[in-house]
């Protein structure tokens, strides 16, 4: 399959906030593999949205986020970072860049043998030379801000699955970055604990004025929180719109990702030989 924009859920941004990442005419290649994973890909991510990038697995997703945090750079085509082209930053700027934008990976995996305050502490121990009392001010700022002033001392053993995602959550907003980005932040939460961490990441951008950038496959929640959504398919954008606009849509592919049904335009498999290549036989 094979489409863009404009043949996809046809709506016009309409958001007010300036932009804060621009992806445009992106395309890119791992070294390894040689396979192009993003071709001609544009994209915009304002100022207060929290905007869903999804798609099935391997269609990119990850990799736009690292092509925003300078990673690795498209061979062609530009990501802009608050109007400066990322691909283009020599090390000091890149390193500066990314202060101001935080992340949260796939598991947001915190460090074990420090508590729960310290974990948060550790980006503002890094990038600042605030005074212990002021440090420990924010920090506890920041993990009241998601219910777990009271957690401080405890260490992560000592905390769920689903408050070691909070804590990760008040460490990547600990700069108050102007973009944070999430990697499947919804991944082995219980349904509980899922809707407190999508209800955090709306509640935290609107009280940092940020732009929030979630990697997700978590439809329903994701469509209660977002406020513009980007299908990727094979390396363009497959469908884009609001949920509510996506939610109406008639289009196969948009369908295939609302109703989960494994039959549809996404395919099941990842490109390679034929059958009649590997096992030659023709296939019925
Ligand atoms: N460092 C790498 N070197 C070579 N190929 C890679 C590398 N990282 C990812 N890929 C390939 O690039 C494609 C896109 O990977 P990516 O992680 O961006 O997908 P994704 O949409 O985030 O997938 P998922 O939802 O399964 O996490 C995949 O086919 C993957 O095999």
């Amino acid at each position: 399959m094979n489409r863009d924009t404009s043949n996809s859920v046809n709506t016009q941004q309409d958001f007010s906030g300036e932009i804060v990442v621009s992806i445009e005419n992106v395309n890119f290649a791992y070294e390894l593999g040689g396979r192009q994973i993003l071709s001609g890909l544009n994209m915009e991510f304002r100022r207060g949205q929290v905007v869903a990038v999804m798609g099935g697995s391997g269609c990119g997703k990850t990799t736009i986020l690292r092509l925003i945090g300078g990673q690795f750079a498209a061979q062609s085509g530009q990501v802009l970072f608050e109007g400066a082209d990322i691909g283009k930053m020599n090390s000091a700027e890149l390193m500066a860049a990314r202060r101001r934008m935080g992340m949260l990976f796939q598991f947001g995996a915190l460090f074990t043998d420090l508590s729960v305050l310290e974990n948060v502490a550790f980006p503002l121990r890094e990038h600042t030379d605030l005074t212990e009392d002021l440090l420990r001010s924010l920090v506890l700022m920041k993990l009241n801000a998601v219910g777990l002033r009271g957690a401080r001392d405890l260490m992560p053993s000592q905390i769920s699955g689903g408050m070691a995602r909070r804590v990760a959550l008040a460490r990547a907003i600990a700069l108050d970055p102007p973009l944070i980005m999430y990697d499947e932040p919804f991944a082995g939460l219980d349904p509980i604990s899922l809707g407190i961490t999508a209800r955090l990441i709306r509640d935290l951008n609107s009280a940092l004025g940020a732009t929030s950038l979630l990697v997700t496959h978590d439809v329903e929640e994701t469509f209660e929180i977002a406020d513009y959504v980007y299908f990727i398919a094979n390396g363009r954008i497959g469908a884009q719109g609001t949920p509510e606009e996506l939610s109406r849509s008639t289009d196969p592919f948009v369908r295939q990702f609302l109703d989960a049904s494994p039959d549809g335009p996404v395919p099941f498999h990842y490109p390679g030989q034929t059958l009649e290549e590997d096992f030659g036989v023709k296939a019925q």
